[in-house]
Protein backbone atom coordinates (compact mmCIF):
# COMPACT_ATOMS: atom_id res chain seq x y z
CA UNK A 1 0.00 0.00 0.00
CA UNK A 2 2.34 2.65 1.25
CA UNK A 3 5.59 1.62 -0.58
CA UNK A 4 3.86 0.81 -3.77
CA UNK A 5 5.69 3.08 -6.07
CA UNK A 6 3.33 5.08 -8.87
CA UNK A 7 6.31 7.99 -9.85
CA UNK A 8 8.97 4.86 -11.21
CA UNK A 9 12.11 6.05 -10.49
CA UNK A 10 13.65 3.24 -12.04
CA UNK A 11 14.90 5.28 -15.45
CA UNK A 12 17.29 6.89 -12.76
CA UNK A 13 20.86 5.56 -13.67
CA UNK A 14 22.59 3.66 -11.03
CA UNK A 15 25.18 -0.04 -9.85
CA UNK A 16 23.75 -3.29 -11.13
CA UNK A 17 22.43 -5.06 -8.29
CA UNK A 18 24.97 -7.54 -6.88
CA UNK A 19 21.78 -9.78 -5.05
CA UNK A 20 18.10 -10.26 -6.29
CA UNK A 21 17.53 -10.59 -2.24
CA UNK A 22 19.77 -8.32 -0.72
CA UNK A 23 20.79 -5.87 -3.36
CA UNK A 24 23.74 -3.60 -2.58
CA UNK A 25 23.02 -3.36 0.91
CA UNK A 26 25.11 -6.34 1.97
CA UNK A 27 27.76 -4.81 -0.54
CA UNK A 28 27.56 -1.71 1.44
CA UNK A 29 27.21 -2.39 5.10
CA UNK A 30 30.45 -4.58 4.59
CA UNK A 31 32.87 -2.64 2.40
CA UNK A 32 36.31 -2.67 4.00
CA UNK A 33 36.46 0.73 4.21
CA UNK A 34 33.36 2.96 4.71
CA UNK A 35 32.51 5.17 1.68
CA UNK A 36 34.73 3.00 -0.30
CA UNK A 37 32.05 1.80 -2.55
CA UNK A 38 29.96 5.08 -2.57
CA UNK A 39 32.65 7.26 -3.62
CA UNK A 40 33.17 4.98 -6.87
CA UNK A 41 29.52 5.17 -7.47
CA UNK A 42 29.51 8.94 -7.24
CA UNK A 43 32.46 9.23 -9.65
CA UNK A 44 30.50 7.10 -11.73
CA UNK A 45 27.31 8.53 -11.86
CA UNK A 46 27.59 12.03 -10.06
CA UNK A 47 25.57 13.35 -7.14
CA UNK A 48 22.13 10.95 -8.21
CA UNK A 49 22.02 7.82 -8.47
CA UNK A 50 19.64 4.56 -7.64
CA UNK A 51 20.35 2.26 -5.35
CA UNK A 52 18.71 -1.27 -4.53
CA UNK A 53 17.77 -1.91 -0.89
CA UNK A 54 16.45 -5.36 -0.51
CA UNK A 55 14.36 -5.29 -3.85
CA UNK A 56 13.42 -1.73 -3.27
CA UNK A 57 14.65 1.46 -5.14
CA UNK A 58 16.27 3.98 -3.08
CA UNK A 59 17.32 7.40 -4.65
CA UNK A 60 20.46 8.31 -3.42
CA UNK A 61 21.12 12.17 -3.80
CA UNK A 62 24.14 14.45 -2.51
CA UNK A 63 23.11 17.13 -4.87
CA UNK A 64 23.53 20.35 -2.86
CA UNK A 65 19.49 21.98 -4.80
CA UNK A 66 18.21 18.70 -3.49
CA UNK A 67 19.56 18.22 -0.25
CA UNK A 68 18.36 22.09 0.48
CA UNK A 69 15.15 21.29 -0.82
CA UNK A 70 14.88 17.98 1.73
CA UNK A 71 16.19 19.89 4.58
CA UNK A 72 15.09 23.00 4.77
CA UNK A 73 12.13 24.31 2.00
CA UNK A 74 9.80 21.22 2.48
CA UNK A 75 9.71 21.36 6.35
CA UNK A 76 9.25 17.99 7.89
CA UNK A 77 7.66 17.01 4.49
CA UNK A 78 10.91 14.30 4.45
CA UNK A 79 10.97 12.49 7.71
CA UNK A 80 13.41 9.77 8.74
CA UNK A 81 12.76 6.56 7.32
CA UNK A 82 10.93 4.09 10.26
CA UNK A 83 13.82 1.68 10.13
CA UNK A 84 16.45 4.53 10.67
CA UNK A 85 13.93 5.69 13.77
CA UNK A 86 13.20 2.29 15.35
CA UNK A 87 17.39 1.84 15.27
CA UNK A 88 18.04 4.97 17.14
CA UNK A 89 15.21 4.39 18.99
CA UNK A 90 16.83 0.99 20.39
CA UNK A 91 20.02 3.41 22.09
CA UNK A 92 18.23 6.98 22.60
CA UNK A 93 14.46 5.76 23.09
CA UNK A 94 12.17 8.14 22.48
CA UNK A 95 14.79 11.82 22.47
CA UNK A 96 14.51 14.63 20.31
CA UNK A 97 16.54 12.23 17.49
CA UNK A 98 13.68 9.68 16.79
CA UNK A 99 11.05 12.05 17.20
CA UNK A 100 8.86 13.53 13.98
CA UNK A 101 6.47 16.46 13.41
CA UNK A 102 4.79 18.32 16.25
CA UNK A 103 6.26 16.27 19.07
CA UNK A 104 9.76 17.05 17.31
CA UNK A 105 8.73 21.24 17.50
CA UNK A 106 7.85 20.80 20.96
CA UNK A 107 10.97 18.62 22.34
CA UNK A 108 13.43 20.78 19.56
CA UNK A 109 11.27 24.30 21.57
CA UNK A 110 11.99 22.89 25.18
CA UNK A 111 15.37 22.05 24.51
CA UNK A 112 16.92 25.01 22.17
CA UNK A 113 17.86 27.21 25.02
CA UNK A 114 20.00 24.95 26.53
CA UNK A 115 22.16 25.83 23.32
CA UNK A 116 22.08 29.68 23.34
CA UNK A 117 25.15 31.68 22.63
CA UNK A 118 24.62 33.04 26.59
CA UNK A 119 24.86 29.50 27.62
CA UNK A 120 27.86 28.35 25.32
CA UNK A 121 29.63 31.47 26.98
CA UNK A 122 29.27 29.10 30.05
CA UNK A 123 30.53 25.89 28.64
CA UNK A 124 34.03 27.77 27.88
CA UNK A 125 35.80 27.35 31.58
CA UNK A 126 34.71 23.61 31.83
CA UNK A 127 35.46 23.16 28.31
CA UNK A 128 38.92 24.61 28.92
CA UNK A 129 39.12 22.81 32.79
CA UNK A 130 39.11 19.29 31.39
CA UNK A 131 41.35 19.82 28.22
CA UNK A 132 43.50 20.97 30.28
CA UNK A 133 42.88 17.51 33.01
CA UNK A 134 43.14 15.37 29.90
CA UNK A 135 46.35 17.51 28.99
CA UNK A 136 47.78 16.50 32.33
CA UNK A 137 47.13 13.22 32.19
CA UNK A 138 49.07 12.57 28.98
CA UNK A 139 51.80 14.40 30.50
CA UNK A 140 51.72 12.02 33.45
CA UNK A 141 52.10 9.18 31.01
CA UNK A 142 55.04 10.82 29.04
CA UNK A 143 57.11 11.04 32.28
CA UNK A 144 55.99 7.87 33.13
CA UNK A 145 57.56 6.01 30.19
CA UNK A 146 61.21 5.24 29.47
CA UNK A 147 62.34 8.41 27.50
CA UNK A 148 59.88 10.46 30.31
CA UNK A 149 59.59 12.71 27.16
CA UNK A 150 57.61 10.55 24.19
CA UNK A 151 55.22 7.53 24.35
CA UNK A 152 52.88 5.96 21.94
CA UNK A 153 48.99 6.91 23.45
CA UNK A 154 45.82 5.60 21.67
CA UNK A 155 44.52 8.80 21.45
CA UNK A 156 40.66 8.21 20.44
CA UNK A 157 40.25 6.44 24.60
CA UNK A 158 41.02 9.28 26.76
CA UNK A 159 39.43 12.09 24.34
CA UNK A 160 36.10 9.76 24.67
CA UNK A 161 36.23 9.47 28.44
CA UNK A 162 37.30 13.73 28.30
CA UNK A 163 33.89 14.28 26.30
CA UNK A 164 32.07 12.38 28.02
CA UNK A 165 33.00 14.29 31.28
CA UNK A 166 32.38 17.42 29.49
CA UNK A 167 28.98 16.65 28.54
CA UNK A 168 28.07 15.65 32.09
CA UNK A 169 29.31 19.14 33.47
CA UNK A 170 28.19 20.90 30.50
CA UNK A 171 24.85 19.50 30.62
CA UNK A 172 23.89 17.52 33.61
CA UNK A 173 25.86 19.56 36.22
CA UNK A 174 27.47 16.37 36.85
CA UNK A 175 31.21 14.96 37.32
CA UNK A 176 31.36 11.79 35.85
CA UNK A 177 34.94 11.16 36.91
CA UNK A 178 35.50 9.39 33.75
CA UNK A 179 38.99 10.85 32.71
CA UNK A 180 39.96 9.42 36.21
CA UNK A 181 38.43 6.28 37.05
CA UNK A 182 39.16 3.56 34.39
CA UNK A 183 36.04 1.73 35.84
CA UNK A 184 33.61 4.38 34.94
CA UNK A 185 30.32 2.47 34.38
CA UNK A 186 29.20 4.48 31.46
CA UNK A 187 32.87 4.84 29.66
CA UNK A 188 33.24 1.17 29.76
CA UNK A 189 29.76 0.90 28.38
CA UNK A 190 30.27 3.33 25.35
CA UNK A 191 33.78 2.08 24.16
CA UNK A 192 33.64 0.92 21.17
CA UNK A 193 29.52 0.47 21.49
CA UNK A 194 28.70 1.23 17.57
CA UNK A 195 31.47 -1.12 16.36
CA UNK A 196 30.51 -4.04 18.83
CA UNK A 197 26.95 -3.58 18.19
CA UNK A 198 26.60 -2.65 14.16
CA UNK A 199 30.06 -3.60 12.44
CA UNK A 200 29.35 -5.99 9.33
CA UNK A 201 25.94 -6.74 10.26
CA UNK A 202 25.07 -10.57 9.15
CA UNK A 203 22.43 -11.09 6.42
CA UNK A 204 19.33 -12.33 8.62
CA UNK A 205 19.63 -8.50 10.18
CA UNK A 206 19.76 -7.16 7.08
CA UNK A 207 16.94 -8.90 6.11
CA UNK A 208 14.93 -8.28 9.51
CA UNK A 209 15.55 -4.73 9.22
CA UNK A 210 14.06 -4.39 5.59
CA UNK A 211 10.80 -6.04 7.26
CA UNK A 212 10.23 -3.17 10.00
CA UNK A 213 8.64 -1.13 7.47
CA UNK A 214 5.72 -3.21 7.49
CA UNK A 215 5.36 -3.84 11.19
CA UNK A 216 3.68 -1.81 14.01
CA UNK A 217 5.29 0.60 16.63
CA UNK A 218 3.90 -1.24 19.30
CA UNK A 219 5.80 -4.62 18.50
CA UNK A 220 8.86 -2.73 17.36
CA UNK A 221 9.51 -1.73 20.75
CA UNK A 222 10.76 -5.16 21.68
CA UNK A 223 13.28 -5.70 19.14
CA UNK A 224 15.52 -4.50 21.96
CA UNK A 225 15.27 -7.13 23.42
CA UNK A 226 16.07 -9.74 21.24
CA UNK A 227 19.55 -11.63 23.45
CA UNK A 228 22.18 -10.99 20.07
CA UNK A 229 24.93 -9.00 19.83
CA UNK A 230 23.49 -6.29 17.77
CA UNK A 231 20.71 -5.56 20.36
CA UNK A 232 21.98 -5.92 23.41
CA UNK A 233 24.87 -3.75 23.69
CA UNK A 234 22.60 -1.35 22.64
CA UNK A 235 20.11 -2.38 25.33
CA UNK A 236 23.03 -2.08 27.98
CA UNK A 237 23.55 1.51 26.94
CA UNK A 238 19.88 2.40 27.14
CA UNK A 239 18.99 0.93 30.32
CA UNK A 240 22.13 2.51 32.06
CA UNK A 241 21.82 5.71 30.58
CA UNK A 242 18.25 5.53 32.21
CA UNK A 243 19.26 4.71 35.39
CA UNK A 244 21.36 7.56 35.47
CA UNK A 245 18.91 9.98 33.89
CA UNK A 246 16.77 9.49 36.52
CA UNK A 247 19.65 10.12 39.66
CA UNK A 248 20.61 13.48 37.62
CA UNK A 249 16.97 14.93 37.03
CA UNK A 250 16.51 13.82 40.69
CA UNK A 251 19.27 15.70 42.12
CA UNK A 252 18.37 18.57 40.45
CA UNK A 253 14.67 18.49 41.26
CA UNK A 254 15.20 17.94 45.01
CA UNK A 255 17.82 20.67 44.69
CA UNK A 256 17.87 24.64 46.28
CA UNK A 257 19.34 25.53 42.64
CA UNK A 258 16.33 26.65 41.23
CA UNK A 259 15.85 27.74 37.07
CA UNK A 260 19.11 27.61 34.71
CA UNK A 261 19.39 26.72 31.56
CA UNK A 262 21.74 23.74 31.11
CA UNK A 263 19.86 20.49 30.08
CA UNK A 264 19.09 19.12 33.07
CA UNK A 265 17.80 21.78 34.71
CA UNK A 266 15.56 22.37 31.65
CA UNK A 267 14.10 18.35 32.17
CA UNK A 268 13.79 18.89 35.59
CA UNK A 269 11.67 21.81 35.01
CA UNK A 270 9.93 20.19 32.14
CA UNK A 271 8.75 17.13 33.83
CA UNK A 272 6.79 19.14 35.90
CA UNK A 273 5.24 21.88 33.64
CA UNK A 274 1.83 23.31 33.47
CA UNK A 275 2.16 23.83 29.93
CA UNK A 276 1.30 20.60 27.69
CA UNK A 277 3.63 22.80 25.30
CA UNK A 278 6.51 23.17 27.84
CA UNK A 279 5.83 19.77 29.35
CA UNK A 280 8.15 16.31 28.83
CA UNK A 281 7.01 12.75 30.36
CA UNK A 282 9.34 10.79 31.88
CA UNK A 283 10.38 8.80 29.20
CA UNK A 284 10.62 11.52 26.75
CA UNK A 285 12.83 13.46 29.90
CA UNK A 286 15.20 9.92 30.17
CA UNK A 287 15.68 9.57 26.67
CA UNK A 288 16.86 13.35 25.85
CA UNK A 289 19.87 12.17 28.45
CA UNK A 290 20.36 9.11 26.65
CA UNK A 291 20.59 11.31 23.35
CA UNK A 292 22.33 13.53 25.03
CA UNK A 293 25.25 11.21 26.55
CA UNK A 294 25.42 9.72 23.13
CA UNK A 295 25.32 12.76 20.49
CA UNK A 296 26.56 14.84 22.20
CA UNK A 297 30.35 12.68 23.15
CA UNK A 298 31.47 10.43 20.85
CA UNK A 299 30.74 12.72 18.01
CA UNK A 300 33.56 15.09 19.52
CA UNK A 301 36.02 12.89 20.14
CA UNK A 302 35.64 11.15 16.75
CA UNK A 303 35.97 14.26 14.85
CA UNK A 304 39.11 15.31 17.38
CA UNK A 305 40.66 12.39 16.70
CA UNK A 306 40.60 12.15 12.78
CA UNK A 307 41.77 15.94 13.37
CA UNK A 308 44.89 14.90 15.23
CA UNK A 309 45.17 11.69 12.37
CA UNK A 310 45.67 14.39 10.14
CA UNK A 311 47.59 16.80 11.97
CA UNK A 312 50.22 14.23 13.22
CA UNK A 313 51.19 13.48 9.43
CA UNK A 314 51.73 16.80 9.41
CA UNK A 315 54.37 19.01 11.36
CA UNK A 316 54.23 22.04 9.65
CA UNK A 317 50.42 22.34 10.17
CA UNK A 318 50.66 21.78 13.72
CA UNK A 319 53.33 24.87 13.73
CA UNK A 320 50.93 27.05 11.87
CA UNK A 321 48.53 26.49 15.09
CA UNK A 322 50.78 26.76 17.56
CA UNK A 323 51.63 30.05 15.87
CA UNK A 324 48.23 31.04 16.22
CA UNK A 325 47.95 30.45 19.71
CA UNK A 326 50.92 32.07 20.65
CA UNK A 327 49.73 35.35 18.99
CA UNK A 328 46.50 34.87 20.65
CA UNK A 329 48.13 34.38 24.17
CA UNK A 330 49.56 37.67 23.66
CA UNK A 331 46.56 39.30 23.10
CA UNK A 332 44.99 38.18 26.12
CA UNK A 333 47.76 39.17 28.07
CA UNK A 334 47.84 42.37 26.41
CA UNK A 335 44.18 43.60 27.65
CA UNK A 336 44.77 42.25 30.93
CA UNK A 337 42.89 38.64 30.74
CA UNK A 338 43.27 35.86 31.86
CA UNK A 339 42.22 33.18 29.60
CA UNK A 340 40.20 32.85 26.40
CA UNK A 341 36.82 34.39 25.51
CA UNK A 342 35.09 32.06 22.76
CA UNK A 343 35.82 35.30 20.76
CA UNK A 344 39.67 34.79 21.01
CA UNK A 345 39.32 31.57 18.68
CA UNK A 346 38.20 33.85 15.90
CA UNK A 347 41.79 35.68 15.60
CA UNK A 348 43.01 31.42 14.74
CA UNK A 349 41.99 31.40 10.87
CA UNK A 350 44.23 28.10 10.69
CA UNK A 351 42.53 26.29 13.14
CA UNK A 352 39.31 27.12 12.27
CA UNK A 353 40.41 26.05 8.80
CA UNK A 354 41.86 22.83 10.06
CA UNK A 355 38.46 22.10 12.00
CA UNK A 356 36.50 22.68 8.82
CA UNK A 357 38.75 20.26 6.74
CA UNK A 358 38.60 17.78 9.37
CA UNK A 359 34.78 17.96 9.50
CA UNK A 360 34.68 17.64 5.68
CA UNK A 361 36.80 14.74 5.65
CA UNK A 362 35.88 12.37 8.37
CA UNK A 363 32.24 13.58 9.04
CA UNK A 364 31.03 11.32 12.37
CA UNK A 365 27.39 10.26 10.84
CA UNK A 366 28.50 9.51 7.24
CA UNK A 367 24.70 9.06 6.24
CA UNK A 368 21.18 10.08 6.58
CA UNK A 369 18.17 8.13 6.14
CA UNK A 370 15.04 10.10 4.48
CA UNK A 371 11.70 9.14 2.94
CA UNK A 372 8.78 11.24 0.95
CA UNK A 373 5.70 11.78 3.45
CA UNK A 374 3.86 12.17 0.31
CA UNK A 375 4.22 13.07 -3.82
CA UNK A 376 6.46 15.76 -3.83
CA UNK A 377 9.27 16.88 -6.82
CA UNK A 378 12.83 17.19 -5.80
CA UNK A 379 14.75 19.98 -7.96
CA UNK A 380 18.36 19.16 -8.71
CA UNK A 381 21.19 21.72 -9.69
CA UNK A 382 22.43 20.03 -12.50
CA UNK A 383 20.19 17.92 -14.64
CA UNK A 384 21.04 14.24 -14.98
CA UNK A 385 20.45 11.86 -18.02
CA UNK A 386 18.87 9.02 -17.77
CA UNK A 387 18.99 5.46 -18.62
CA UNK A 388 16.63 6.36 -21.26
CA UNK A 389 18.99 9.44 -22.42
CA UNK A 390 16.59 12.29 -21.12
CA UNK A 391 17.68 15.13 -19.62
CA UNK A 392 16.10 15.63 -16.19
CA UNK A 393 16.71 18.60 -13.76
CA UNK A 394 14.20 17.34 -11.26
CA UNK A 395 12.97 13.95 -9.75
CA UNK A 396 9.14 13.12 -9.37
CA UNK A 397 8.82 11.08 -6.17
CA UNK A 398 5.97 8.73 -4.52
CA UNK A 399 4.72 8.72 -1.33
CA UNK A 400 7.14 6.38 0.46
CA UNK A 401 10.02 6.80 -1.65
CA UNK A 402 13.09 6.50 0.29
CA UNK A 403 16.25 8.73 -0.02
CA UNK A 404 19.98 8.16 0.92
CA UNK A 405 21.67 11.17 1.64
CA UNK A 406 25.35 10.68 2.03
CA UNK A 407 27.04 13.14 4.62
CA UNK A 408 30.40 11.65 3.21
CA UNK A 409 29.92 11.75 -0.30
CA UNK A 410 28.13 15.68 -0.38
CA UNK A 411 31.43 16.47 1.61
CA UNK A 412 33.62 15.53 -1.15
CA UNK A 413 31.70 16.68 -4.13
CA UNK A 414 33.99 18.03 -6.51
CA UNK A 415 31.52 20.86 -7.90
CA UNK A 416 31.38 22.18 -4.63
CA UNK A 417 34.88 21.11 -3.31
CA UNK A 418 36.89 21.46 -6.50
CA UNK A 419 39.21 18.81 -8.21
CA UNK A 420 41.23 17.83 -4.90
CA UNK A 421 37.71 16.99 -2.66
CA UNK A 422 39.37 13.54 -1.58
CA UNK A 423 42.55 15.29 -0.10
CA UNK A 424 43.21 17.21 2.79
CA UNK A 425 43.56 20.84 2.35
CA UNK A 426 42.51 23.33 5.06
CA UNK A 427 43.26 26.02 2.55
CA UNK A 428 40.18 25.66 0.64
CA UNK A 429 38.54 27.25 3.58
CA UNK A 430 40.91 30.14 3.82
CA UNK A 431 39.36 31.76 0.95
CA UNK A 432 35.64 33.32 1.56
CA UNK A 433 34.37 31.58 -1.89
CA UNK A 434 33.19 28.09 -0.89
CA UNK A 435 31.08 29.81 1.59
CA UNK A 436 29.38 32.13 -0.84
CA UNK A 437 27.90 29.13 -2.58
CA UNK A 438 24.54 28.16 -1.76
CA UNK A 439 24.71 27.33 1.80
CA UNK A 440 23.60 23.83 2.20
CA UNK A 441 24.86 22.55 6.28
CA UNK A 442 24.27 24.71 9.14
CA UNK A 443 27.87 25.52 8.86
CA UNK A 444 30.66 26.00 6.61
CA UNK A 445 28.49 24.53 4.24
CA UNK A 446 29.24 21.44 4.95
CA UNK A 447 26.36 18.65 5.39
CA UNK A 448 28.59 17.05 8.77
CA UNK A 449 25.80 18.44 10.97
CA UNK A 450 23.36 18.35 9.30
CA UNK A 451 20.79 20.99 8.22
CA UNK A 452 17.15 22.68 8.45
CA UNK A 453 15.12 22.05 10.87
CA UNK A 454 16.51 18.96 12.24
CA UNK A 455 20.11 19.84 12.06
CA UNK A 456 22.53 19.01 15.31
CA UNK A 457 21.03 20.66 18.32
CA UNK A 458 24.98 21.18 19.45
CA UNK A 459 26.90 22.19 16.78
CA UNK A 460 28.23 25.28 18.45
CA UNK A 461 28.94 23.55 21.73
CA UNK A 462 30.86 21.15 19.53
CA UNK A 463 32.66 23.78 17.60
CA UNK A 464 33.52 25.56 20.98
CA UNK A 465 34.91 22.42 22.74
CA UNK A 466 36.93 21.21 20.25
CA UNK A 467 38.82 24.60 19.35
CA UNK A 468 39.37 24.50 23.18
CA UNK A 469 40.79 21.07 23.02
CA UNK A 470 42.85 21.44 20.16
CA UNK A 471 44.26 24.89 21.17
CA UNK A 472 45.43 22.96 24.78
CA UNK A 473 46.91 19.69 23.03
CA UNK A 474 48.49 21.28 19.81
CA UNK A 475 50.09 23.75 22.45
CA UNK A 476 50.85 21.04 24.86
CA UNK A 477 52.01 18.03 22.60
CA UNK A 478 53.68 17.03 19.19
CA UNK A 479 51.52 14.30 17.66
CA UNK A 480 53.61 12.09 15.17
CA UNK A 481 51.99 9.37 12.69
CA UNK A 482 54.02 6.04 13.15
CA UNK A 483 55.66 4.54 10.73
CA UNK A 484 53.92 1.81 8.70
CA UNK A 485 50.63 2.45 10.94
CA UNK A 486 47.80 1.72 8.84
CA UNK A 487 44.50 3.86 10.02
CA UNK A 488 41.21 3.23 8.07
CA UNK A 489 37.88 4.63 8.42
CA UNK A 490 35.72 1.59 10.07
CA UNK A 491 31.95 1.21 8.63
CA UNK A 492 30.39 0.74 11.78
CA UNK A 493 27.24 3.31 11.38
CA UNK A 494 29.31 6.00 13.02
CA UNK A 495 33.00 6.74 10.95
CA UNK A 496 35.78 6.21 13.32
CA UNK A 497 39.36 5.04 12.81
CA UNK A 498 40.86 1.82 13.05
CA UNK A 499 44.04 -0.38 12.19
CA UNK A 500 43.48 -2.38 9.03
CA UNK A 501 43.83 -5.68 9.91
CA UNK A 502 42.62 -5.03 13.28
CA UNK A 503 39.09 -4.28 13.22
CA UNK A 504 38.36 -6.21 16.18
CA UNK A 505 40.22 -4.01 18.58
CA UNK A 506 37.83 -1.55 17.67
CA UNK A 507 38.62 2.62 17.49
CA UNK A 508 42.22 2.87 17.37
CA UNK A 509 44.81 5.65 16.76
CA UNK A 510 48.15 4.99 18.58
CA UNK A 511 49.94 8.41 17.76
CA UNK A 512 53.39 9.39 18.94
CA UNK A 513 53.31 11.93 21.41
CA UNK A 514 55.86 14.13 22.83
CA UNK A 515 55.62 17.80 24.92
CA UNK A 516 55.99 20.79 22.85
CA UNK A 517 60.18 22.30 23.56
CA UNK A 518 59.38 23.98 26.91
CA UNK A 519 55.98 22.98 27.62
C1 LIG B 1 31.51 16.99 15.84
C2 LIG B 1 30.47 16.80 16.59
C3 LIG B 1 29.07 16.52 16.10
C4 LIG B 1 28.63 16.12 14.87
C5 LIG B 1 29.45 15.88 13.62
C6 LIG B 1 27.18 16.02 14.96
C7 LIG B 1 26.36 15.65 13.89
C8 LIG B 1 24.99 15.56 13.98
C9 LIG B 1 24.13 15.14 12.89
C10 LIG B 1 24.59 14.74 11.50
C11 LIG B 1 22.85 15.18 13.33
C12 LIG B 1 21.59 14.82 12.55
C13 LIG B 1 21.24 13.37 12.84
C14 LIG B 1 19.98 12.91 12.15
O1 LIG B 1 19.24 13.70 11.57
O2 LIG B 1 19.71 11.71 12.22
C15 LIG B 1 22.89 15.60 14.71
C16 LIG B 1 21.78 15.75 15.51
C17 LIG B 1 21.84 16.11 16.83
N1 LIG B 1 22.97 16.43 17.55
FE1 LIG B 1 24.87 16.51 16.88
N2 LIG B 1 26.79 16.33 16.22
C18 LIG B 1 27.90 16.65 16.95
C19 LIG B 1 27.94 17.03 18.27
C20 LIG B 1 26.85 17.23 19.08
C21 LIG B 1 26.89 17.70 20.43
C22 LIG B 1 28.17 18.09 21.18
C23 LIG B 1 25.61 17.70 20.90
C24 LIG B 1 25.06 18.10 22.24
C25 LIG B 1 25.75 18.63 23.20
C26 LIG B 1 24.76 17.24 19.81
C27 LIG B 1 23.39 17.10 19.88
C28 LIG B 1 22.58 16.74 18.83
C29 LIG B 1 21.13 16.62 18.94
C30 LIG B 1 20.30 16.85 20.18
C31 LIG B 1 20.67 16.22 17.68
C32 LIG B 1 19.21 15.95 17.26
C33 LIG B 1 18.64 17.22 16.63
C34 LIG B 1 17.21 17.06 16.13
O3 LIG B 1 16.83 15.97 15.65
O4 LIG B 1 16.47 18.04 16.19
N3 LIG B 1 25.55 16.97 18.73
N4 LIG B 1 24.20 15.84 15.08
Amino acid sequence: RYRVQRRSIKDIRGPASPSRLLGHEMQFRHEEEMGDVQFQWLRRYGATWLFDKNQEDVLWTVDPKALQYIFHTSGYRFPKTKAIDQSAKIFTGRGILTVKGDVHQRQRKILSPAFSAGQLHTFLPIFRQLASHLSQKWKDELEASVSHESAVINVPQMLARMTLDVIGEAAFDYQFGALDDQRNELARLFQNLFVDSVLHPPAWDILFRATWHYIPDSILHYVRYLPTREYSRFKQFLDAAFRVGQDLVDQKASSSEKGGKNIVSILAQSSVSDDVKKRLTSDEMLSQVATFLLAGHDTTANTLTWTLYELSKRPEDQRKIRDEIAAVRKEIKARGDEDFVPSDFDSMPFMNAVIKESLRLHPIAPMLFREAADEDVIPLSEPIETVSGKFINQIPVSKGQAINISICSYNRLQSVWGEDADSWNPDRFLGSDKERQASVGVFANLMTFSAGIRACLGWRFALLEMKTVLTELIETFEFKYPEGLDVMRLSSGIMSPAIRGKVEMGIQLPLHVSLVNGA
